[in-house]
């Protein structure tokens, strides 16, 4: 089942083996095909505990994982070794078997506070070859995506479509911890950029944020500033 709406393409999948499965196809392809333009391809994931699956199945994607970097959406201000660490949960998950091949640029660096390890994140990342290939999202059940909280004291410099920054700290109580994020222009410039959502509650927060106009979820900000729409993909 496939909504086409205007600013994002839903479709909807029997069951969350077949999501993982189309989700890892689509991906792989787009990672293939950058490979094969420009020699490189740049992905960012979510953690949480959403992905796992996804993970799993494209790790044996045959692509050339050698020629690819992945790196983060979002990161907990944890080191690797915190069970709340998202890249440990790449490293788990994603890459293993094929994907073991591909390069990690993790977010978060032992640092004083978020905003000096996301300053050191910046600089790493300055050296990738931007944008984006492809960038897969989660969402929260308030509405936030990447670590864009909606009570996050700098939403707005988060949420901004012009920020010149790749990597920015988050400061929210409803983060659970301070957060390192890329910033709303580096996801919605990607070539590829999904929303990988599960359960009925998802999907209910996903379409009330579609329709309230009048207080708009961090989710639905990027969906609005993004150039192409957002591929979401679901299942029950
Ligand atoms: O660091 C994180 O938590 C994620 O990157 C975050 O943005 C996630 O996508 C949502 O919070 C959904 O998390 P769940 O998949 O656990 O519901």
């Amino acid at each position: 089942m496939s909504l086409a709406a205007n600013d994002f393409d839903w479709t909807g999948f029997p069951t969350r083996e077949a999501l993982a499965d189309a989700l890892a196809d689509a991906v792989a392809q787009k990672l293939a095909t950058s490979i094969e333009r420009r020699g490189t391809a740049l992905l960012a994931v979510s953690g949480g505990t959403t992905p796992g699956r996804f993970f799993e199945a494209l790790s044996t994607r045959g692509i050339a994982w050698d020629r690819v970097t992945v790196t983060l959406v979002d990161e907990r201000f944890v080191p690797p070794s915190s069970p709340r660490s998202n890249a440990a949960l790449v490293a788990d998950k994603l890459l293993r078997n094929a994907a073991a091949a591909a390069r990690f640029m993790p977010l978060y660096h032992p640092a004083e506070n978020a905003a000096a390890a996301a300053a050191m994140a910046e600089q790493d990342l300055a050296a990738l070859k931007w944008p984006l290939d492809a960038a897969i999202l989660g969402m929260g059940a308030d509405g936030h995506t990447a670590s864009f909280f909606p009570d996050a004291d700098t939403l707005s410099t988060l949420l901004d479509p012009a920020s010149a920054r790749r990597v920015l700290p988050v400061d929210a109580p409803g983060a659970g911890e301070p957060r390192l994020t890329l910033s709303t222009p580096r996801l919605i410039e990607a070539g590829f950029l999904a929303l990988h959502i599960e359960g009925a509650e998802k999907r209910a927060v996903f379409e009330a944020a579609m329709k309230d106009d009048e207080d708009r979820k961090p989710i639905r900000a990027v969906i609005d500033a993004s150039p192409r729409p957002v591929k979401v993909f679901w299942a029950p």
